[in-house]
């Protein structure tokens, strides 16, 4: 049975020295299904690397079903530079023909994969990356002719990830899907995770980025949004660039069946555990709207 995520009533991480002192506080979150979406503007060094680690190995020892999805273009930029290759974005989204998305493949399943991978089995967790081709976990249409190898999910099949749970294994996911007809996509990381979020029906899907939230027009964060104001926001050009794709994400999974959806700063040690076991949260939520609302 799933319970009802409930905040906190103490801030912990501020007054409890050390972890031992802390798990008192803490409730059990038993089944309780959080996404992450890890941006690649998000990953920091070794150090912030093992501090998301250790947030993550903790959720899940408080009875957290943590699933990773992360993203990782700067690194795939990188790579296409080393290798010659010219790219471009279109709304957000790499133009990606063949030997794109062999690249992409390459540094997403291969390198930044396996580096999350290895930081969360490193503070005693217990992590198994796969990507979207993986037990047909995302099956991808093709999102626009124009863009190439770029995937829409178009079937989730999140079997092999309850089958993780089971095992109390965290599942650290790779936005690349299976095609129809054999082909490798290439899908937004944002994308990948709501689209996950929603066939889990998660409780929350945190997506990490490189700002402390959603910024209105006096460059404030709003703590919490609606599908009306993000509209409003979005038409006036506050709400713009990678910001867009997000709050879509976040009200498509919205709608998919996810509790919440938090846009918040990645780089800000523990963000996940203030986010998730304090009162006052982080960053900018968006929730299901009563009817009328
Ligand atoms: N209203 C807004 N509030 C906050 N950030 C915004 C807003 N509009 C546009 N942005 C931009 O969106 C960026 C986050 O999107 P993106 O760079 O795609 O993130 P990531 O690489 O983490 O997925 C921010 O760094 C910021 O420059
Ligand atoms: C289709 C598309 O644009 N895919 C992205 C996948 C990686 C990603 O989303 O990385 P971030 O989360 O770090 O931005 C890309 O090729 O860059």
């Amino acid at each position: 049975m799933k319970k009802q995520m409930a905040p906190m009533n103490r801030d912990w991480i501020a007054t409890a020295r050390t972890l031992s002192e802390a798990l008192p506080y803490l409730q059990r979150y038993d089944d309780a299904i959080v996404v992450i979406k890890l941006g690649g503007h998000a990953m920091g060094n070794d150090e912030a690397m093992d501090a998301f680690a250790r947030d993550v190995v903790l959720m899940r020892q408080v009875g957290v079903n943590p699933v990773v999805v992360h993203g990782g273009g700067p690194m795939i930029n990188e790579m296409l530079g080393k290798l010659g290759v010219k790219s471009e974005f279109v709304n957000g989204k790499r133009v990606t023909d063949q030997a794109t998305v062999d690249v992409v493949e390459m540094v997403l399943s291969g390198q930044v994969n396996k580096r999350i991978v290895q930081a969360i089995n490193r503070q005693g967790g217990r992590a198994v990356g796969l990507s979207g081709k993986d037990a047909n976990l995302i099956m991808c249409e093709q999102t626009d002719p124009a863009l190439g190898l770029v995937g829409t999910p178009s079937k989730i099949d999140p079997n092999v990830l309850n089958a993780l749970f089971e095992d109390d294994t965290i599942p650290v996911i790779a936005p690349l899907g299976a095609g129809e007809n054999g082909e490798t996509f290439n899908i937004n990381g944002d994308t990948a995770a709501g689209a996950i979020a929603g066939a889990l029906h998660a409780d929350r899907l945190l997506l990490l980025t490189d700002v402390d939230g959603v910024r209105n027009a006096e460059g404030d964060v709003v703590t919490e949004l609606t599908a009306a104001q993000i509209e409003e926001m979005t038409k006036a050009g506050v709400i713009a660039g990678g910001m867009i794709p997000k709050t879509q994400t976040a009200l498509d999974a919205i709608e998919a069946g996810v509790r919440a959806v938090v846009i918040l700063d990645g780089r800000l040690p523990n963000c996940c555990l203030l986010e998730l076991f304090t009162d006052h949260g982080a960053g900018s939520l968006i929730r299901k709207q009563p009817k009328g609302a």
